[in-house]
């Protein structure tokens, strides 16, 4: 395959090299210096674009690729309250797009297993839930993809809860949420790559469901299998469709 990479910051490098190990091709490498002077044309010899830009770049270099009919896989996090309009211009557009908060397969599982326990335990109204998230401090958006997806699948699946709330340390500003609110926390630390964590609280004990990244490569491989699957599809997808639990 000939893959375009939008963006080729941490996650960008690490993505050509898994693409180049399973013999892809990168034809095209676009960062925020040449961004501006890249036209539709440029992407016509391309099979696929993978973005893992910034937050503030996904829905300009999504419709780049919509102009050049280009088929690409969306890793950036950041952008999900356009979520409606870009599906909508993907399928009026017969384009091709997959997108996700998290490539990796073990957070894949995370978030299957995370509805199942939500649902488990919603009888029991003794638990309350909260969703913590670990990133690095270079990380733009808060809270992280992930952990929205995952506060989605607690609010399917639990009764007491109606909405989710951010709480970043150190922002200066505390939140308290409504009996009805779920909390995700946000910490920054160093350089962790990701951490998730649900926890379940009672007055007499406490269940915590945790997903660990030790780097960066399941994100990365994650996203050239993705390209993999969305090739010669047609679509708006999540990257949950690729696996066999969630069907
Ligand atoms: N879905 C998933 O599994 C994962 C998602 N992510 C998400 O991916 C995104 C990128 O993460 P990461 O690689 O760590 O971030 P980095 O900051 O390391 O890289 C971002 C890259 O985007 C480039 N960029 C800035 N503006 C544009 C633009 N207009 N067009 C194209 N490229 C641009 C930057 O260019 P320059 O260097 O010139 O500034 C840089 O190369 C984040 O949103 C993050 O949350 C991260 C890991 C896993
Ligand atoms: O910015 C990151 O680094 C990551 N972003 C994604 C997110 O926002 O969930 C995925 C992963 O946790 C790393």
């Amino acid at each position: 395959m000939k893959i375009v990479l939008l963006g080729y910051g941490k996650m960008g490098q690490l993505i050509e090299r898994f693409a180049m190990k399973r013999g892809h091709e990168v034809v095209l490498i676009v960062d925020e210096n040449n961004r501006n002077s890249i036209e539709p044309e440029d992407l016509e010899h391309a099979d696929m674009a993978i973005d893992f830009s910034t937050p503030h770049a996904a829905l300009d270099n999504i419709s780049l690729c919509f102009e050049a009919n280009l088929p690409l896989v969306v890793g950036t996090t950041g952008w999900y309250e356009h979520l409606d309009e870009v599906r909508e211009t993907c399928l009026e557009a017969d384009q091709a797009l997959l997108y996700g908060s998290n490539f990796s397969i073990g957070v894949n599982i995370f978030f299957h297993i995370n509805k199942l326990l939500a649902a488990a335990i919603n009888p029991y109204k003794q638990y309350d839930v909260q969703v913590e998230e670990i990133h690095h401090i270079h990380k733009l958006d808060a809270p992280s993809g992930t952990a929205i997806t995952i506060a989605e699948g607690i609010l399917e699946n639990t009764d007491s809860k109606k909405s989710w709330v951010n709480s970043v340390e150190g922002a200066g500003e505390e939140v308290i949420p409504k009996p009805d609110e779920l909390l995700i926390e946000s910490l920054r630390i160093e350089e962790v790559p990701g951490t998730h964590t649900v926890l379940y609280s009672s007055e007499v004990d406490q269940i915590e469901f945790k997903h660990t990244a030790h780097s960066r490569e399941g994100f990365a491989l994650g996203a050239v299998i993705a390209a993999e699957w969305l090739l010669g599809k047609q679509g708006f997808f999540q990257v949950t469709e690729m696996f066999d639990f969630n069907k």
